[in-house]
């Protein structure tokens, strides 16, 4: 091919209306920096608790302006990817890579098995060569119910392999695309005709695989079925096995076809080695046993990780990632495309911030453009030697046809054998494994860390984000479940900032400035806990003790305050809006911002600490995939779901109160009383204290209003009630 007929197999366009920004961004500029001056000249020196207060909220200012700045740099210049697949196939059909699936489960309670099929399915029928394909589940519950639920799968493949490929099915999850009404009428006759059948024998399988989930095991009969299940013959428990690995379709077995004869993608099940003495490492650890593994099986060089629960909604992504790795010129430094997290069961208004709008739409492709997005852990493929610890060097180009993996002799038996060992215990004792080799080990973000020290190695990586999204999977639906998640993410990012990783230190000269500041987004979302809670105390508290702490309402230093409030505001809801949110979704998620901030991010800052100084350990709670229909209803219907005894809800709970307290008491002097309040001087004050009391109306509900089971429990309201009439007290005498 000569240079001139060259067509790329990506393009990229950079965001329109970048003046518009600029002057936004300079003119906050000016804003912020009065602030400061007005701050400076005011201080006052010798008055206690008005200059520990004031010097405190300076303190708060000059942490927001410097996240403030740093979230700029992910707002530059964002730019959008688009790819050209039919190029693809018109070049490189007959030389496509191998792709290796990673699916990871760890608790067939908390995620369903019924889910993970859905999942392993939609992978399974990619339009992609089917002898090219190789998905393999990893099950750290080690489970045999999920075991079961992979057989009954593997069996439904061969019906519904086919059916995908004939109709053009989208999306392919069995669950997602059977539940959709469709009327019949509509289709065409031999599509419902054969759609009833699958469906049919989906609910059929449903059925088995759900009367052995209530029975919590399988039966004998069953058992028999599959040689697989004598595994679990040996008391296995759950953190207390042997490896189990076991071939469910070996792609190149020649009576491996669906029932049109086509050959299947190979489906592997594993559950690693599990030993009391030897720590598991959690997700990381499953991935870099199910690296080592299908280096054995199929050592394809793409790998694509997703996790249980998001199903493939795009038959095309595996094409879509090709472009960008297969491309002659743009190709050579692409270590890893990442689709952004999407979920299936959102709201309309969002009432948990789950759909991460802004930072999907603005922020990631933000990052692209400064050197590539983090590696978020699910939806993302994958270059295997860059995951391996593979430098990038300038002269090394990679070539399909040479590179595109082995194809390994031995029976599937043998492989099962010899496979084994690599997913063992010990196998990693004494190895560069969860250090240079594979994800690391010991941070709860294993994903970031990876992707991080991926890129600092020379590598780029790429955002792509097509309107038909490529993962679907299922947001947390409860305040706390959220709140907990958010904990880790937390604790992981704000760990990789106070360790030898710090963006600036392990990258610099390894990774552009810019995108070492683009990490510190995350990086530092922990640390904005202590500069909140201040916020949201210190001046209500001041309000009641008679202490004023921002300009009068008639001097002209009110102005930058109320500019950079304000428009600061209008922007996040004109950025919201634009990515596609409602205002009411913005405003829920405001309030989860703040939610965040006092306490998962409370929580994330200290447990990073104290783990730091050695006094906890780390943890990984899995969040949970399913809800009972009392709270899913709640969801559905946008209510709050708080019911749990948890201490998060006492502070939520103290902080809203307090501010209530607050509010009352001013608006009783001011209104009913009609008592000179000096309203030119602490009009600031109390409009601040008045939006905390709104973006508080969930709490106040929950606590007082409602007798749902979602409610606040009486010992959190009880304590709550007695934390904020304490701090109120304290304040007024
Ligand atoms: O010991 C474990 C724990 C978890 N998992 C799997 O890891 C995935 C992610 O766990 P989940 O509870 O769903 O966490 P999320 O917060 O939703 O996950 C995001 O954040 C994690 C890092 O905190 C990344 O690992 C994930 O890929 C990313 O989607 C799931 O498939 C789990 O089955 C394991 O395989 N082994
Ligand atoms: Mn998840």
């Amino acid at each position: 091919m000569g240079e001139s007929d060259y067509l790329p197999l990506f393009e990229t366009r950079v965001a329109k209306g970048r003046l518009l920004y600029w002057l936004y961004a300079l003119s906050m500029l000016i804003g912020i920096a009065l602030i400061c001056v007005y701050r400076v000249k005011h201080f006052p020196p010798n008055e206690e608790l008005k200059t520990w207060a004031w010097t405190g909220l300076f303190m708060a200012e000059l942490w927001y302006i410097s996240y403030w700045l740093v979230t700029q740099f992910v707002r530059f210049n964002p730019v959008y990817r688009s790819t050209f697949k039919d190029r693809l196939s018109n070049r490189y059909e007959e030389v496509l890579p191998g792709i290796d699936i990673f699916v990871c489960t760890a608790d067939a309670e908390l995620e369903p098995t019924v889910m993970v099929i859905n999942t392993v399915l939609s992978l399974m029928a990619y339009d992609y060569p089917p002898e090219k394909l190789n998905v393999y589940l990893s099950d750290d519950g080690g489970s045999e119910l999920m075991f079961y639920a992979l057989l009954e799968a593997t069996r439904f493949s061969k019906l519904w392999l086919p059916f995908c490929r004939k109709f053009n099915i989208e999306p392919p999850a069995p669950s997602v695309y059977l539940s959709s009404i469709v009327k019949m009428h509509d289709i065409d006759v031999s599509l419902a005709k054969e759609r009833q059948y699958i469906k049919k024998q989906y609910e059929e399988m449903n059925e088995r695989i759900n009367e052995n989930m209530k029975l919590g095991r399988i039966p004998d009969e069953l058992r028999k079925q599959h040689k697989g299940f004598r595994e679990w013959e040996s008391n296995a428990s759950r953190s207390d096995h042997q490896t189990i690995l076991q071939v469910l379709i070996d792609g190149r077995d020649l009576n491996a076809v669906d029932t049109e004869g086509k050959p299947l993608p190979t489906l592997v099940y594993l559950a690693r080695e599990k030993r009391p003495g030897y720590h598991h490492n959690f997700k990381a650890g499953a991935m870099n046993a199910l690296i080592r593994v299908s280096s054995r099986i199929s050592n394809s060089p793409i790998i694509l990780n997703v996790d249980c629960d998001q199903y493939s909604n795009n038959s095309e992504s595996v094409r879509d990632a090709l472009c960008f790795f297969m491309d002659d010129e743009q190709s050579h430094d692409i270590a890893y495309v990442q689709y952004p997290q999407y979920f299936d069961n959102m709201t309309k208004n969002d009432l948990y911030g789950n759909y991460f709008r802004v930072v999907n739409e603005v922020e990631l492709p933000g990052i692209d453009a400064n050197g590539g997005p983090l590696y978020i852990g699910s939806g993302c493929f994958q270059r295997r030697d860059t995951l391996c610890g593979k430098k990038y060097e300038r002269e090394s180009t990679i070539t399909w046809k040479k590179d595109n993996g082995i194809r390994v002799k031995e029976s599937a038996n043998l492989l099962e054998e010899t496979g084994k060992i690599l997913a063992g215990c010990s196998y990693e004792e004494n190895s560069p494994w969860g250090k240079e080799m594979g994800l690391k080990y010991g941070c709860p973000v294993e994903d970031v860390i990876t992707g991080f020290s991926i890129k600092c190695r020379g590598w780029r990586s790429i955002c792509f984000s097509p309107k038909k999204r490529a993962f679907l999977g299922v947001a947390p639906t409860t305040l706390l479940q959220s709140l907990i998640q958010h904990t880790r993410w937390s604790e992981g990012q704000f760990q990789i900032f106070l360790s030898k990783y710090c963006p600036f230190i392990y990258g610099y000269g390894k990774i552009p400035l810019k995108l070492q500041i683009s990490y510190f987004v995350y990086n530092l979302w922990a640390a904005n806990c202590v500069a909140t809670l201040f916020y949201i105390v210190i001046p209500s508290f001041c309000l009641l003790k008679g202490i004023i702490l921002f300009p009068q309402l008639s001097s002209p230093w009110v102005l930058p305050f109320t500019y950079v409030f304000t428009v600061k505001y209008a922007y996040s809801l004109y950025e919201f809006l634009w990515c596609g949110g409602t205002l009411k979704g913005w405003y829920n998620d405001q309030r989860m911002w703040l939610y965040k901030r006092v306490t998962s991010y409370l929580y994330g800052f200290f447990g990073t600490i104290m783990r730091s100084l050695g006094f906890a350990k780390l943890n990984f709670v899995i969040t949970s995939k399913i809800a009972d229909y009392d709270v899913s209803r709640r969801y559905e219907q946008d209510i709050m779901e708080f019911g749990a005894d948890s201490s998060m809800f006492i502070i939520i709970a103290t902080i809203g109160l307090f501010n209530l307290f607050t509010f009352i008491w001013i608006s009783e002097r001011v209104i009913i009383n009609r008592q000179s309040v000096d309203l030119d001087s602490y009009a600031l004050q109390i409009i601040l204290n008045g939006l905390l009391v709104i973006i508080n109306i969930p709490v106040f509900q929950g606590l007082f209003l409602r007798k749902d089971k979602g409610c606040i429990p009486s010992s959190v309201t009880i304590e709550s009630l007695i934390f904020a009439v304490t701090v109120y007290l304290l304040a007024l005498y």
